[in-house]
């Protein structure tokens, strides 16, 4: 057997890969890029729809892997368990694939890795899943509301009795149902190059269907699947930059202008970086910062496809930034400071088994630090926009509560999002700060604020 041709080995290596806590998912694929290459068109589907579907339905398939395996499942060796997990995906969820397949695929991936002996196990096991699976009912939702989560929607228990204590059962099981579907894809049109309607009309005649958002102005979601994004008409041409509603309105929320000096405190690839330097008319100074590593590189790449000349990048630690690190105040400042994720598990199911209520608690320390820091640079009178991709009150409400109750230089800024999203006010009362959940309005869960330094006051 080619096991560097074989799309199942590579879903194997890059599983493994996407379980370790300090590699998203995406990233492993990014780095598996000419390994996935190598395959065919189908055989590259196949070993995507694999690696995305063990993760978004592990709690389903590990629940069966309990019922059906006369091992203990904690005892069951890791690369065995990712063997088994693949074969019973395919089983139970790949209606391409044949029982027959899948088995014998597994089998067959299980010799050269795990050996004979543990290939028995799990011709053993898949066997008996095939004949049951339809069989195990899950577990149900008024007896064991945490166990119900787990199997019918992956949601971990941790996270599953944290939610139900906020929300109830209710929601918590409509929410949990959302984030098993695949998101929306959504797009920012380049404004400079292109209005709206003519990109709808680019993508129809190239036979995909897109819509405008709700409230995001530049905002398209596409609605035809399986398209790469490379290969959407005017990609190359800068056209449009991916971008989900939730993250563009948290720029529109901060509000850049023509010749302004902006600081995005933690830029990553520079997606809202860029967003801003083209509500900038590109005139101006952005500074992008991010302590991560060959961010930057990528960041200029995007920002030359677009046309982008006015970023420049930084690598200062926003946790300990003082004015000395930038020599300069800013008009406006974001910051879409590291969170857990846990809003945007729709989009990265590997993030589902990778967080832990510790991590909230780790996050929400960071996130006090880093807005601190990059509110020193904020000029008086200037702007403060803090977003994170998630919905938990520690990394949201808390965050701002604790830094306003601290920053006397600051004040919660009412008027921001009226002025800036008027479409989205009308949901929501007065307020400097809004989350967005994915089970309504379509969007990622998202959190964003906005607040002022006041006009004299610099600490
Ligand atoms: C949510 S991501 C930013 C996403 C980005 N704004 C975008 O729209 O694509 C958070 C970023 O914070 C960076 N980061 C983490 N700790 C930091 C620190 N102490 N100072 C500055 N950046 C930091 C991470 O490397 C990561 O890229």
């Amino acid at each position: 057997m080619n096991m560097t041709a074989d799309p199942r080995y590579l879903a194997f290596t890059l599983i493994n890969a996407g379980q370790k806590p300090t590699l998203p998912l995406d990233r492993a694929i990014e780095d598996a890029a000419q390994k996935l290459e190598l395959l065919s068109q189908k055989d590259k589907g196949l070993c995507h729809a694999i690696v995305f579907g063990v993760f978004r339905h592990r709690g389903r398939i590990d629940q069966l892997i309990c019922h059906c395996s006369k091992l203990a499942f904690d005892r069951i060796d890791s690369k065995v368990k990712t063997i088994l997990r693949i074969g019973v995906f395919q089983i139970v969820f790949l209606d391409r694939v044949p029982d027959f397949a899948a088995i014998n695929t597994s089998i067959e991936l299980a010799k050269p890795i795990c050996g004979k002996k543990a290939s028995g196990f799990i011709n053993a096991v898949l066997r008996n899943i095939s004949r049951s699976h339809k069989d195990i009912a899950l577990p149900c939702s008024h007896k064991n509301i945490a166990e119900h989560l787990t199997a019918a929607f992956s949601i971990p228990s941790w996270l599953g009795k944290r939610w139900v204590a906020r929300y109830g059962k209710e929601k918590t099981l409509t929410l949990a149902g959302i984030l098993m579907d695949l998101p929306p894809l959504t797009l920012r049109v380049n404004p400079h190059k292109i209005n709206r309607n003519a990109l709808i009309a680019d993508f129809e005649r190239a036979g995909i269907n897109a819509q405008t958002t709700r409230f995001s102005p530049l905002g398209l979601q596409i609605q035809t699947s399986g398209i790469a994004i490379p290969d959407l008409p005017g990609f190359n041409d800068g056209l449009f930059q991916i971008q989900d509603e939730a993250a563009q309105l948290a720029v529109q929320l901060l509000g850049p202008k023509p010749d302004e000096n902006i600081l995005d405190a933690c830029a990553g690839l520079g997606t809202k970086t860029c967003h801003m330097a083209l509500e900038m008319e590109n005139k101006g100074n952005i500074t992008a910062n991010d302590t991560g590593e060959n961010k930057a590189e990528r960041l200029d790449r995007e920002a030359g496809r677009l046309d982008i000349d006015i970023i420049r990048t930084t690598h200062v630690d926003m946790a300990r930034a003082g004015f000395n690190d930038f020599s300069s105040y800013f008009d406006r400042v974001l910051v879409d400071a590291p969170c857990t994720g846990l809003g945007v598990l729709a989009r990265n199911p590997d993030s589902r088994w990778k967080r832990s209520s510790k991590d909230i608690m780790r996050m929400a320390a960071l996130q006090k630090k880093i807005l601190n820091g990059s509110a020193n640079l904020v000029a008086p009178g200037g702007v403060l926009v803090y977003a994170v991709c998630s919905c938990e009150p520690e990394e949201t409400t808390q965050v701002i509560q604790r830094f306003l109750d601290k920053r006397k230089d600051f004040s919660p800024d009412f008027s921001g999002f009226e002025k800036h999203l008027p479409f989205f006010c009308e949901f929501g009362s007065k307020t400097f700060n809004k989350t967005t959940f994915p089970d309504h309005l379509n969007m990622d869960g998202f959190f964003m604020a906005r607040m002022r330094r006041n006009k004299k006051n610099l600490k």
